[in-house]
């Protein structure tokens, strides 16, 4: 890519989030990812070049000596920051507008500061030949895989409905979905097949923001639109078929809908479980023993006591949710240490940058995180220290998981693999067909200091909604799930028990 013969036509609209809009490149496999600001910013950028420039060096510096340290080095891809021409950037945004979804136009793509992240296109990982199949990838936000352990938490139900199932009811109420999602994070990060095939389902029912699938870098099925539901069982089983129907028995037989989709959950879950060559094991996540099941899951709460040992600890699970942990207080217990923090900064401002508030994301960094007094001493060290391990798990518990699959027979046809990432890469023995993968783990942005009284407060109204909700319920009946199973729940949960 040469900066400075940069053409707008090279390049298309690839996805956003809330804070940065992604374009791919239509050959290279290579992604930019720009800032966002909001609309109302737009006439004003509402931060200097060199502001801008340091954000995005503080994202390649915070994935790549603080995340990928804690989530291994396999999973994690960096980027590099680049300054692109205005004229390119200013084009670029004219052209992916219209491509945007209307409910992330309330904020703009940075047009001012020209700098963006150049990442490794992680969903077309390949450049095909037109005899290769085209990579398949399943992107998942997992959330918050735990439920929280601190004696800090003041609400019990905290402690057994997990924060993504209470966080439905605040989304629906708020008119931010249409439906709640029956996914809860908890049935993923379990280690269980089954519970994970049936969270995986969900996600497939109601994708929300949670779960993205690409074919040859195009998606194919999301939900685009907040409200309305653009995704399309029919035409996602419709592009999953033809990798499941070759090789084997399975030539010239039709299989099943539910048959497909049981097949594509299955190679998911064993990528999600595998290693990339490591030591393997079962996970001995300790703190969260005994705490691993939602009550608010609709899957069965018996089947799941009797064989959640969580994952291999050297999967892709096992290593965001640990990192999630480093959340060990709560918000509630986290807030007070904020105002600690907070106080001296505002007796101390110069303070802000000793204490590496906004960065920079080095190894001193990492080094305050590690170095934490086990107990609170009443001291500003200790404050710091929790403060910078809860934004992290923070980062960790709103990054996305993407799982690229390219079925084997073309792996072995083509030796250079899956380029342009560093690979985690195996083969999955699941009945046929058999796929090599390559996990990545996306999204590792520095959450902001200041952030943090926001957290509060969405913490107290999830729960204040939920707690609202369960009242309005007959007593007994948690409200995520009633109980009473529609006959497309009873489908879902049938769907798990087919032999495999
Ligand atoms: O607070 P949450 O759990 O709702 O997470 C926010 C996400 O909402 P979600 O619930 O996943 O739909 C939210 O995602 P959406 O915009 O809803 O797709 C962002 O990821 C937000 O992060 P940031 O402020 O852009 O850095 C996320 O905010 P942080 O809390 O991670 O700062
Ligand atoms: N390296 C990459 N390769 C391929 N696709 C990517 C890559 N990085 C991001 N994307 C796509 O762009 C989308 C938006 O990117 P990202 O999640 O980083 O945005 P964000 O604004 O930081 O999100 P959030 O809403 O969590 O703040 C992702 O969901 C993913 O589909």
């Amino acid at each position: 890519m040469e900066l400075d013969k940069m053409d707008e036509n090279e390049w298309r609209y690839h996805g956003e989030g809330n804070k940065s809009l992604v374009v791919s490149h239509v050959q290279l496999s290579i992604v930019l990812r720009l800032l966002k600001y909001p609309a109302e910013d737009s006439e004003n950028p509402p931060q200097t070049v060199e502001q801008a420039f340091r954000q995005v060096q503080n994202i390649v510096d915070f994935s790549s000596n603080v995340m990928s340290c804690l989530l291994g080095e396999k999973f994690v891809h960096s980027g590099e920051v680049v300054k692109l021409p205005l004229e390119f950037v200013r084009q670029l945004s004219i052209k992916v507008q219209h491509q945007r979804p209307a409910w992330r136009c309330d904020k703009v793509m940075d047009i001012y500061s020209g700098c963006a992240l150049c990442l490794p296109n992680l969903t077309s990982p390949t450049l095909h030949q037109p005899t290769h199949t085209p990579t398949l990838c399943i992107e998942i936000k997992p959330k918050c895989g735990f439920l929280p352990y601190s004696k800090h938490v003041s609400q019990d139900i905290k402690t057994k409905v997990c924060r993504f199932c209470m966080h439905q009811h605040y989304k629906v109420a708020m008119g931010t979905w249409k439906r709640r999602s029956r996914y809860c994070p908890l049935d993923l990060f379990s280690g269980n097949r089954q519970r994970m095939h049936f969270a995986i389902r969900q996600l497939i029912d109601e994708p929300q923001n949670n779960l993205k699938i690409f074919k040859g870098g195009r998606c194919i099925f999301s939900s685009m639109d907040g409200i309305e539901d653009s995704m399309d069982l029919n035409s996602l089983l419709h592009h999953l078929r033809p990798y499941f129907q070759y090789g084997n028995n399975r030539i010239n037989s039709h299989m099943t809908s539910k048959a497909l989709l049981t097949d594509f959950i299955q190679v998911v879950v064993n990528a999600l479980l595998s290693a990339g060559g490591g030591d393997g094991g079962v996970g001995t996540d300790r703190r969260g023993e005994g705490r691993s099941f939602c009550e608010a899951s609709l899957f069965n709460k018996e089947r799941s006591r009797h064989g959640s040992q969580g994952s291999p600890s050297d999967s892709v699970l096992y290593r965001v949710r640990q990192t999630q942990m480093l959340d060990t207080l709560d918000i509630e217990g986290l807030y007070p240490l904020y105002r600690r923090v907070e106080q001296h900064l505002q007796d101390f401002p110069k303070e802000r940058t000793r204490l590496q508030m906004d960065g920079p994301y080095n190894e001193a960094f990492l080094e305050k995180l590690h170095k934490c007094p086990s107990e609170d001493d009443g001291s500003l060290e200790y404050a710091v220290s929790k403060v910078h391990q809860y934004r992290v798990a923070m980062t960790a518990k709103d990054s996305q998981i993407m799982v690229a699959l390219v079925p084997s027979c073309e792996e072995e046809e083509d030796d250079e693999g899956l380029p342009g990432q560093r690979q985690h890469r195996d083969f999955l023995s699941s009945r046929p067909p058999a796929f090599s993968y390559s996990v990545s783990i996306l999204d590792l942005d520095p959450k902001p200091f200041d952030n943090i009284p926001r957290q509060l407060r969405l913490d107290q109204n999830i729960v204040s909604c939920y707690l609202r909700s369960s009242c309005a319920l007959p007593k007994g009946a948690l409200p995520l799930h009633s109980g009473i199973f529609t006959a497309a729940e009873r489908e879902d949960c049938t769907l798990l028990f087919h032999p495999v």
